[in-house]
């Protein structure tokens, strides 16, 4: 048994698409990044390379690299995924949260959960996504940003 966690942050920009836990959001901002700028999924694919002991996201796919310029943070999550895989583990459960001013992310939450499970292959069960404000402190709170954190439990196949 294992487990990760993973922290990262974006900054919001006019005139980008937001999309989160690979779902879009219909918002006047997006995320600003080298790939899609998926803040949760990063999130996400930390934590499953820190259960595995193999670094984080910037050293498997370097925003350097133009390779990854306007990547789908999604097929990184299933490259990250495979890494776990190939070690003979399996994602136990996953639980997740966005901190964030606005948009509401309350409406894209089960779509989330739906798309993140389909990814890793688990059901949607095991895969829990929250959302909070910062009760408009900080760089969240001042709508400059958002931010995300991920837990894994990584269980032997
Ligand atoms: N961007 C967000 C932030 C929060 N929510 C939902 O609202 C609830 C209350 O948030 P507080 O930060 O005021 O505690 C929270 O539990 C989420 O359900 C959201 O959907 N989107
Ligand atoms: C995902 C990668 C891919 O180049 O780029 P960004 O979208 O900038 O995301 P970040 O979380 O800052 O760092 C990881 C990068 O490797």
């Amino acid at each position: 048994m294992r487990i990760g966690q993973g922290f990262d942050v974006h900054a919001l920009e006019r005139d980008t698409d937001l999309i989160i836990g690979g779902v879009k959001i219909d918002y006047e901002f997006g995320l600003k990044g080298h790939s899609d700028a998926d803040v949760l999924l990063h999130a996400i694919s930390d934590a499953l390379l820190g259960a595995v002991a193999e670094g984080d996201i910037g050293k498997h796919f370097p925003d350097t690299d133009p390779a990854y310029k306007g990547a789908d943070s999604a097929k990184l999550l299933q490259e990250v995924y495979k890494l776990v895989t190939d070690k003979g583990l399996k994602l136990g459960n996953l639980d997740c949260t966005i901190i964030a001013e606005k948009p509401k992310m309350a409406p894209y939450i089960q779509d989330m959960r739906t798309r993140i499970s389909g990814l890793l292959e688990v059901t949607i069960g095991q895969v829990n996504v929250k959302a909070t404000t910062s009760e408009k402190l900080g760089f969240t709170g001042r709508k400059e940003g958002i931010a995300s954190l991920a837990t894994v439990l990584l269980i032997e196949d």
